[in-house]
């Protein structure tokens, strides 16, 4: 099957004096359009879908992404710019970007560079002229799958061998150092675990009054307990949650020491540390309208989210966490709790950035989690 370029994308080609590229699937599909942002540069990874009709961003900017290829529903793209302090990371780490129409006409009052000077600058691919429901239709019926952007098209019996040569390995970029953010007055000092944090992890926590130092995920339990935190975060981050089989002693240790909450990659090694199963969804969440249940109150929610991995309800049964949480669509595990431990996760982002802030009072509850904790030892 092959998917050509339509007018538009001939436009684009004058407009942009530019050059053709390819996206080939590891089933054959191939996609033609026209090339972005670093235009030469090659890439390889896993195709994944945003169905957000704003915050590109946030998400392309957002950790959780790295060496994955993201394409966006929405088709038009780069619209409003980018506004720098709007990322959620120091660098972008996803490998393309893969769209339907790059808008040359940004209008914000805020914005600072365009779409396609941002990914240049940050050398990574992009394709537009896509016919990017397409591509997300076929990832829906197919699933997940590999993908090269390339100048050429890929023979479909060269595809394994120069993916094998393109794919990065996974480039997990924690901070290397202790980093600390504080608010003007602070009522709790939380250590920020890092396994590939967003930015606006660390302002919500600021708004809690909490004073935050952010740690690489590899620190361990004694420089923890050396900061005297009141609780711990576990941060969200790309790749398998089993991919981090030395952090779960650690998060054992944390959970009978200190309160602790995490967010979907958090979430999801809270979960493994405590003896559920993680497995991959078929295509994955990624968007901003994703409802949720919160089963104590009943009420629905409406999420930002970002996994291709889940937390399998049925071994939850199995551990001491209970299921506080699920998906409206799927029903898939959305939150979880320790059921004697002041342990709480959720797997969508009530930090949003880009999406909803229905799931903001997650961050209350945590900090309700460390008043009551610094109360019983009083
Ligand atoms: N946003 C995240 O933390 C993602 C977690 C994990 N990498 C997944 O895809 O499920």
């Amino acid at each position: 099957m092959r998917f050509t370029s339509n007018n538009q994308t001939e436009y684009l080609r004058k407009d942009m004096n530019s050059m053709q590229k390819y996206l080939t699937l590891a089933d054959g599909t191939t996609f033609t359009g026209v090339a972005f942002g670093a235009t030469h540069a090659l890439a390889a990874g896993e195709v994944v879908f945003n169905t957000g009709m704003t915050g590109y961003q946030e998400a392309i900017t957002d950790p959780s992404y790295t060496n994955q290829l993201l394409t966006f529903t929405y088709p038009l793209i780069g619209t409003y710019g980018i506004n720098l302090h709007q990322n959620q990371a120091p660098k972008a780490s996803c490998q393309a970007v893969i769209i339907r129409h790059l808008d040359a006409e940004i209008t914000h009052h805020d914005y600072q560079q365009s779409l396609n000077d941002f990914l240049a600058a940050e050398q990574i691919p992009g394709i537009s002229g896509i016919d990017t429901r397409a591509l997300t239709k076929h990832i829906r019926v197919n699933g997940t799958m590999q993908a090269i952007l390339s100048n050429e098209p890929v023979a479909a019996t060269d595809f394994a061998s120069l993916y094998k040569v393109l794919a990065k390995q996974l480039d997990k970029q924690p901070c290397l150092e202790q980093e600390s953010f504080h608010p003007l007055h602070a009522d709790y000092h939380v250590v920020l675990l890092d396994f590939g944090i967003k930015h606006a992890i660390i302002q919500q926590l600021l708004k809690q009054n909490c004073s935050v130092t952010v740690l690489p995920y590899q620190t361990d339990f004694e420089t923890i307990a050396a900061l005297n935190p009141d609780g711990i975060f576990v941060s969200n981050g790309p790749d398998d949650p089993t991919a981090y089989p030395n952090s779960l002693p650690l998060l054992q240790q944390l959970e009978h020491h200190y309160p602790v909450a995490g967010i979907c990659l958090g979430h999801q090694l809270l979960a493994l540390a405590n003896g559920a199963k993680t497995y991959a969804l078929p295509f994955g969440h990624r968007g901003q309208n994703h409802p949720v249940k919160l089963l104590a109150s009943g009420h629905t929610i409406m999420t930002s989210q970002n996994h291709g991995y889940a937390v399998d309800a049925a071994s939850v049964a199995q551990t001491d966490l209970k299921i506080t949480a699920v998906e409206g669509n799927d029903n898939t595990v959305e939150g979880l709790a320790h059921k004697a431990l002041p342990v709480i996760s959720v797997q969508y982002h009530p930090e949003a950035n880009p999406g909803p802030l229905d799931g903001q009072i997650f961050f209350q509850e945590f900090k309700q989690l460390m008043a009551k904790e610094v109360l019983q030892h009083a």
